[in-house]
């Protein structure tokens, strides 16, 4: 690989990674200050660019510890939610605070609960007991569905940025905006001609519309590809680090170090502190 090509695929990736310009710009000249003096192929020297992009990430802690810390109001406080279905009882007693500029994962098991909870947080399940309060603009993106088959992408925009008080043309700019930090250029298709991946990217762009301060995604990221996987995290750091708050319903569990709250449903959880 000719080394202007692996320097500007590190570039790349070190953003997707969340890892600032400066730092970045600095990596990268040095990596290629290395590259001129040895003429050693870039590969030898460092490995492909995203593994080296990900090893520079771990070492500075990645972008959750350098903005941890930095948090504001209460924007999501749900307290003692206890929800059952027939005689099964799927959440008792649980609790979880999110302020403006935090993370939070809920984790668990299949079936523990998680949809059910940020349902019950989005206002679209009814909880048996216990209490939810939001303070602020909501964002839901569902694990599946959320999509109108017959509607193209610009017309979901337009739609769901309607709700949200935006005129048409705004909403539409900011969705393919939103859907390019995906790596997404939304096309003239109808949803139903995209692919599981393409359409949950329109679900996350839709969450985000309108730029809500609570954020609520239900694995949103099924079916993407590694470098969206990375461009989603990228974007929660974002999202985060402009003081809002996110939730993320997970079953990976490699990101954890890096949320500020980690609820563990498999536990009965209370939402404690990462
Ligand atoms: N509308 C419903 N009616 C009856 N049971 C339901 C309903 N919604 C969810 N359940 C049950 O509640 C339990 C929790 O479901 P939920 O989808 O919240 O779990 P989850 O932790 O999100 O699971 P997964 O990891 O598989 O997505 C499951 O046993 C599910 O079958």
């Amino acid at each position: 690989m000719r080394y202007e090509i692996w320097l500007a695929a590190l570039t790349d990736e070190l953003r997707r990674h969340g890892v600032g310009p400066d730092l970045a710009g600095h990596v990268v000249a040095e990596a290629a200050a290395h590259l001129r003096d040895s003429g050693e192929p870039p590969l030898r020297a460092f490995g492909p660019p995203s593994a080296y992009a990900a090893a520079v990430a771990d070492s500075i802690g990645g972008p959750a510890q350098r903005a941890r810390g930095v948090v504001g109001p209460v924007r999501l406080r749900a307290v003692d939610i206890t929800k059952g279905y027939g005689r099964r009882t799927v959440l008792s007693g649980v609790s979880l605070t999110v302020h403006a500029g935090q993370v939070a994962a809920i984790v668990g098991a299949n079936g523990s609960g998680k949809s059910t909870f940020l349902r019950i947080c989005a206002g679209l399940t009814g909880a048996d007991g216990g209490q939810v309060e939001l303070h602020g603009t909501v964002g839901y993106c569902p694990q599946a569905g959320g999509t109108a088959d017959f509607l193209r992408a610009d017309e979901h925009f337009a739609l769901v940025g309607a709700g949200r008080g935006m005129p048409r043309g705004a909403a539409v700019r900011a969705g393919g905006r939103q859907a390019s930090a995906l790596d997404w250029t939304p096309g003239g298709e109808q949803a139903r001609q995209l692919s599981g991946g393409t359409r949950q990217k329109l679900n996350l762009v839709l969450a985000g519309l309108g730029d809500p301060d609570i954020l609520l995604l239900d694995e949103p990221y099924q079916g993407f590809d590694r470098g969206t996987y990375l461009d989603f995290w990228h974007e929660v750091w974002q999202w985060r680090d402009r003081g809002r708050a996110v939730v993320v319903v997970t079953h990976l569990l490699n990101q954890l170090d890096r949320v500020d709250v980690v609820l563990d449903l498999s536990a009965g959880g209370a939402g404690v502190a990462a």
